[in-house]
């Protein structure tokens, strides 16, 4: 796996600097998305819950994909790790983010899926600085992520691209994935600060 030289990182922090996302159509190479698309679908897959508290039939009104949490057992996620890892050092050495570390899992968006508009991160009570979202396949229809701005407007929306990665504030930026009409697959990750939360749990997992 090569990866990017030193101006594809240029082109990734440039526009994050300026807008506090990045869209980049074209990030993995393909036979590390065609690993992780099949590691994904050895793994056992759970539906996903909004917040530890938060009953079942409840998270089933705000989202509907399945994940499975990545833990560097398999070579494609080693990959898909280390490749993070840069990122997060690109990030600390041009935009002095501080970020500690890296957790994603796998998500599947099943037709009639989605997840309805949310932050990934509340001002304050939460260690996520940068969300990521990595797409394993290429979805024509349905499926897109819809990004606000912090009033509320619609900023773009996104097709799912094999291989594409769009990064986020966490904090920053209200999304959602609208309603799959085929199935979609994607990692989503946080950056994390290691911030102290005055005894409060990070709301991640
Ligand atoms: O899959 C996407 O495009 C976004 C997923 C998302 O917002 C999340 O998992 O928090
Ligand atoms: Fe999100």
């Amino acid at each position: 796996m090569s990866a990017p030289t030193a101006t594809d990182w240029d082109s990734i922090i440039t526009p994050f600097y300026q807008q506090g996302w990045v869209w980049l159509p074209t990030f993995l190479p393909e036979p590390l998305t065609s690993a992780l698309l099949e590691d994904l679908q050895q793994q056992p897959l759970r539906a996903a819950g909004v917040g530890r508290q938060a009953a079942h039939l409840q998270d089933q009104q705000i989202r509907r994909d399945h994940t499975a949490w990545l833990d560097a057992s398999t070579p494609a996620q080693q990959q898909y790790l280390a490749l993070m890892q840069q990122l997060q050092q690109v990030f600390n050495q041009r935009c002095l983010l501080g970020l500690f570390d890296f957790e994603c899992h796998y998500a599947r968006y099943q037709s009639g899926d989605f997840y309805q508009k949310h932050l990934d991160a509340f001002q304050g009570r939460s260690n996520r600085v940068l969300t990521t979202v990595t797409y394993l396949n290429s979805v024509t229809e349905g499926g897109a992520l819809a990004l606000y701005d912090e009033q509320d407007q619609l900023i773009r929306q996104f097709q799912p691209a094999a291989g594409g990665l769009i990064v986020f504030e966490s904090e920053r930026f209200p999304h959602e994935v609208l309603p799959a009409s085929s199935p979609r697959f994607s990692i989503a990750g946080w950056f994390r600060r290691n911030n102290s939360l005055n005894g409060l749990i990070d709301p991640s997992r």
